[in-house]
């Protein structure tokens, strides 16, 4: 025989609690897309990645259609590492040449995306690893810039019927950021381009850039909660967001500009970072909208 005592029955008390202080999100949010971007500095360890699935898979259940679009640029860098080849960013960009790109394609397409699309399966959804090369999800061109950065591309178009029909079926898509240009070549994407161009295309409700840091925050390293598109600019301008930070909060200028409702930087290091986001009132990081009245 079982019996439960008092300090048993608080603790399930408070879980009730937060179960029904999610309950208006839930029915906000139920059938809208989020794009959720989570970059190679938030697979920090296996718990964490373990969660992230768990969070995805929660999302499903609760109605909410989550569609993942990976990083690795820390993983991709190790390989080239073990290969003896170079690492270099300018404004956060991967100069990539054909060996480079080569290499990106093989840890994003194979080893992350498999083991994100496993993860999520472990976890009890029906993730679907995607590039976007399958079915033509997103065709790129080459990346214009002042300094040739090689195979980097931006997105030109996106098909997202692969994605429809997926989502549909009850699946979760994990896209790699990779994708063709029009005469075959391979092209290697920013992830947060590549998330920001397609939370743009299905007019997903919210974009979320998960990453390794708390938000963006300002010169004194504290984290700023709230920015609107005049904000981003002049601390882009006066160098306070730089490397990595740039192509963030640029997609998320241009996901909104492309009709998502809100786009928010968070802290991937944190436990179930994506739940606290969305189902509390007042989520951790860094919410980005154009203007004060959005
Ligand atoms: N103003 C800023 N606020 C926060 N992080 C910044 C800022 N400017 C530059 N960064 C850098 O951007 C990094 C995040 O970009 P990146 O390394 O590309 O992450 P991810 O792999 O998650 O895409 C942070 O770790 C930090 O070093
Ligand atoms: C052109 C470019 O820079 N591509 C990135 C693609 C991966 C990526 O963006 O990964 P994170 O989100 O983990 O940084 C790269 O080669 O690192």
């Amino acid at each position: 025989m079982s019996v439960i005592v008092n300090t048993d029955q608080k603790k399930l008390q408070k879980k009730a609690k937060i179960l029904c202080e999610a309950l208006p999100y839930m029915k906000k949010y139920a059938g809208e897309t989020f794009v959720i971007k989570y970059g190679g500095n938030a697979m920090i360890d296996d718990e964490l990645s373990r969660q992230f699935a768990e969070d995805v898979v929660l999302l499903k259940q609760v109605g909410i259609n989550p569609i993942v679009v990976h990083g690795g640029g820390p993983q991709i860098g190790k390989m080239l590492d073990r290969l003896q080849l170079e690492s270099r960013f300018i404004d956060g960009l991967r100069v990539t040449d054909e060996q480079t790109v080569e290499v990106a394609e093989m840890v994003l397409c194979g080893s992350i995306n498999k083991s994100i699309v496993a993860d999520i399966n472990a976890a009890g959804g029906k993730a679907i690893g995607l590039s976007g090369k399958d079915s033509n999800l997103v065709i790129a061109k080459k990346r214009e810039s002042t300094i040739d950065l090689g195979f980097v591309g931006e997105p030109e178009a996106v098909n997202p019927d692969i994605l429809n029909s997926s989502v549909e079926a009850g699946m979760i898509p994990v896209i790699a950021p990779i994708a063709a240009g029009k005469n075959g070549e391979t092209f290697n994407i920013n992830a947060d381009t590549m998330a920001g161009c397609i939370a743009g295309a299905i007019q997903a409700r919210r974009l979320f850039l998960l990453t390794d840091v708390e938000g963006v925050l300002n010169e004194e390293k504290e984290l700023l909660t709230d920015l609107v598109e005049s904000e981003v600019k002049t601390l882009i301008t006066n160098g306070t967001i730089a490397g990595g930070m740039i192509p963030k909060v640029t997609t998320c200028l241009d996901a909104l500009k492309g009709g998502s409702n809100a786009a928010s930087i968070i802290d991937g290091r944190v436990m179930h970072a994506i739940l606290l986001e969305i189902f509390t009132e007042r989520g951790a990081g860094t919410l980005i909208r154009l203007t004060e009245d959005d």
